[in-house]
């Protein structure tokens, strides 16, 4: 299977403080991988580098063979980004905001059909600043996937999503995966990383603690609940017996 996204010695350090500490990652085409770690691990950065968005100190990366500083234009053709908070005009509604995304864009998914799937086709006349955070979030999943992507990255896939929108996030996600669709994505949810990853990393103040498939981090740990393997390779597992 070919290697969609290749980062080879990943490293970025504000002043004197290293914030990813040499990271390698592989992801073949059409595989889930999942970035884990606490607050402040590294993650968002890691993705930031990767999308070359920011500059990392060190480090190669390869998305589809492309390189995302030198090959930007062309890259963004085939690779979606769900943004955490996207720019958008005041009062512009979910369908104007959809559209304007499809002309940024040479080819396109049809935009009502993903409304539809993630359940906003109602809301298509809304305005944006309107809807719910978790209705937000689905739009900015589909926003993502209009570019009908390649590669995609999702930042804190269903933070804020109810359990319904959750499920049906996964379920839309697992048939896009095996059309091909290749997703990079990080969350807090460890159900959810079971659900969706083939593989992932988990990181530790920028360090990589663990990389391999969930079933390989729950062998090699003395837990078999994932949450608590997660917490272990962490290093959290004190403020979890606090709760
Ligand atoms: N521009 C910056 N200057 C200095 N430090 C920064 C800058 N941006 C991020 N950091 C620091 O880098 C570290 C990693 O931040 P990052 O946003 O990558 O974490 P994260 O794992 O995505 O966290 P979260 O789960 O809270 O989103 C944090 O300690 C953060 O304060």
């Amino acid at each position: 299977m070919e290697t969609t996204i290749r980062i080879e010695q990943l490293k970025k350090s504000y002043g004197n403080t290293t914030i990813i500490n040499n990271i390698d990652i592989s992801v073949k085409r059409g595989e889930v991988f999942g970035l884990l770690g606490a607050n402040g691990a590294g993650k968002s950065t890691t993705m930031e580098c990767i999308l070359g968005t920011r500059k990392p100190d060190n480090g190669t990366i390869s998305i589809l063979g492309m390189n995302p500083q030198k090959d930007r234009n062309k890259l963004f053709e085939y690779v979606g980004v769900q943004f955490q908070e996207a720019n958008y005009q005041d009062k512009i509604c979910v369908s104007e905001l959809c559209e304007e995304t499809q002309c940024l864009y040479k080819e396109v998914t049809d935009y009502k059909e993903l409304l539809k799937t993630f359940g906003l086709l109602e809301k298509a006349g809304s305005p944006v600043a309107e809807l719910s955070g978790g209705q937000k979030q689905k739009l900015f999943i589909v926003l993502a996937l209009i570019p009908d992507p390649k590669v995609v990255f999702l930042d804190e896939l269903t933070t804020g999503l109810d359990t319904r929108a959750r499920h049906d996030v996964w379920k839309c996600l697992s048939h896009l995966k095996k059309k091909g669709l290749t997703i990079f994505l990080t969350s807090h949810f460890m159900d959810e990383v079971e659900a969706l990853c083939d593989k992932i990393m988990i990181l530790k103040k920028g360090n990589m603690v663990f990389n391999g498939t969930v079933t390989e981090a729950i062998n090699n740990s003395p837990y078999e609940n994932f949450e608590e393997v997660y917490l272990w390779y962490a290093n959290e597992e004190k403020a979890y017996e606090n709760v």
